[in-house]
């Protein structure tokens, strides 16, 4: 699939957040969206996955600009897993991953065998199939984001878009999150605060400052101490993993 925006932007009343964001994704990349708080990461993620409109520009999937494709529609494209996740109603784990069907459902169609089974598979891959009678709002903001996930893959779809997933993660569920978005090898367009983790997974990366993409490209490419502090204003050293074949970014204290 391919999701390209053009020349994005998108203003609050005076405010100008996003000053022209230009992406094209396909070829089932792994795309990081990186940059300091404030940034815009957001904002543009939820102009692609339709929360919010944006101002100027267009966003096209697979050709079509998406204002000719109704929401669902888009939701057998594109799944989202966010950062803010909260339920008025008491939902449990499983009602929850079965919501990521409804694009493949008409009104008032029943969920059938196949979406159990997809249900339970995808609970199975977060780990989290014994909580599948729990109350989501009792659990764990870590569990709620691997249900999240879970809920995301039982749409299906051809692109993922990842607000700051591993936030509420411990280190393992961090890794294990990454790894099974890595392995769907499905387009995936992530915000990510941790830059190892970009590193690590993303094929390249789009830096945001301002409202502007200031750089893209590999994580190599992008990824220098240059570029660390120009954005971050953090003093790094960054080393070739030769191993993984990775890098690895320590920061240095300031003083
Ligand atoms: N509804 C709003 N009203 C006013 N300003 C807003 C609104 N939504 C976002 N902003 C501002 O837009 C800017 C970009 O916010 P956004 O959440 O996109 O940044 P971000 O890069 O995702 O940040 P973070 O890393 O902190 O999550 C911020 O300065 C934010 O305060």
């Amino acid at each position: 699939m391919n999701l390209k925006s053009e020349d994005i932007k998108f203003s609050i009343g005076k405010k100008s957040i996003l000053k022209g964001i230009s992406i094209d994704v396909s070829n089932r990349e792994f795309i990081g969206i990186i940059g300091p708080n404030g940034s815009g990461k957001s904002t543009f993620l939820k102009c692609l996955y339709r929360t919010l409109k944006p101002s100027l520009g267009s966003i096209i999937i697979d050709g079509t600009n998406i204002n000719k494709i109704n929401i669902k529609e888009s939701a057998k494209k594109i799944a989202v897993v966010s950062q803010h996740n909260f339920y008025d109603f008491d939902f449990s784990v499983k009602d929850i991953v079965l919501m990521g069907r409804s694009p493949h459902k008409n009104m008032m169609e029943r969920d059938n065998e196949n979406d159990y089974k997809i249900m339970y598979d995808s609970l199975k891959k977060v780990d989290m199939l014994d909580f599948k009678d729990r109350n989501f709002n009792t659990l764990s903001g870590g569990e709620q984001q691997r249900i999240i996930l879970a809920r995301a893959l039982a749409q299906k779809t051809d692109c993922l878009i990842l607000d700051e997933p591993t936030n509420h993660l411990d280190i393992k569920y961090q890794l294990q999150l990454m790894n099974i978005v890595k392995e769907l090898d499905i387009e995936v367009i992530a915000a990510i605060h941790d830059l190892n983790i970009a590193a690590m997974y993303c094929d390249k990366i789009y830096v945001l400052k301002d409202g502007y993409i200031v750089a893209y490209g590999t994580p190599k490419e992008v990824l220098t101490k240059e570029l660390i502090k120009q954005v971050y204003e953090v003093d790094a050293m960054v080393y070739e993993n030769e191993e993984s074949n990775t890098i690895n970014i320590l920061y240095t204290p300031c003083v």
